[in-house]
């Protein structure tokens, strides 16, 4: 596996050895030993979860307020997305800046967003499923949403929409938050 940091250095790209050959292809998805070794980092990984979106749709930008923040390590196994991270950290030298990288089930990248991370994605492909591993529980009580176009952040999400069409958000997401009036940072 190799594991590369981002601009702002904790979040960390992986990409996996794959084994390709007449059937098909073969990787360890997730590995806790290599990944500790190629990162420095052990997660306590306690929840799965698996999405699906059509193309347009935008989820986030989420995170959960400690004590319940979340470490995700993400990954797509069919079609494509831009996933995106934002450094919600008080006093980090990186607060509000953003990263984003193509995570497609052809290129089987995966990122890992550290907790102190609000995260998104928006569905490239015709759809795309998507899969994480979480090092928290999920808790509604405490999510949160940073707005997906906060000019603050200004997140330069791909441009696959005709002018004037907006992706697809949940009502949740369409009321997030700009980082400027949030108080509840991790
Ligand atoms: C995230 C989540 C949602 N749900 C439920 C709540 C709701 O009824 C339904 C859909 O939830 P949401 O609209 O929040 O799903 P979604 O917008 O896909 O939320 C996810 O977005 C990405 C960007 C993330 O980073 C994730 O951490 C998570 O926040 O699923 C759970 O039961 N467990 C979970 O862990």
């Amino acid at each position: 596996m190799k594991a590369t940091p981002l601009e702002i250095p904790d979040v960390i790209l992986l990409e996996p050895r794959v084994f390709g050959d007449d059937r098909g292809f073969f990787f360890e998805s997730y590995n806790r030993q290599a990944f500790r070794e190629a990162t420095g980092i052990d997660p306590d990984f306690v929840q799965d979860n698996h999405s699906r979106s059509t193309q347009g749709v935008l989820r986030g930008l989420h995170y959960q307020l400690p004590p319940k923040a979340q470490g995700k390590l993400v990954r797509v196994v069919a079609g494509e997305v831009f996933d995106v991270a934002v450094d919600i950290r008080k006093g980090s030298p990186t607060f509000g800046r953003w990263v984003g990288e193509v995570l497609s089930a052809e290129n089987k990248r995966q990122m890992w967003i550290p907790p102190g991370f609000a995260h998104g994605f928006l569905a490239l492909s015709e759809t795309a499923e998507f899969l994480y591993k979480t090092t928290d529980y999920y808790s509604p009580a405490h999510e949160r949403c940073v707005l997906w176009n906060d000019s603050d952040v200004g997140v330069i999400w791909p441009s696959i929409f005709p002018a004037g069409n907006y992706p697809v958000l949940s009502t949740k997401d369409a009321n997030g938050m700009v980082l400027r009036e949030m108080t509840g940072c991790p």
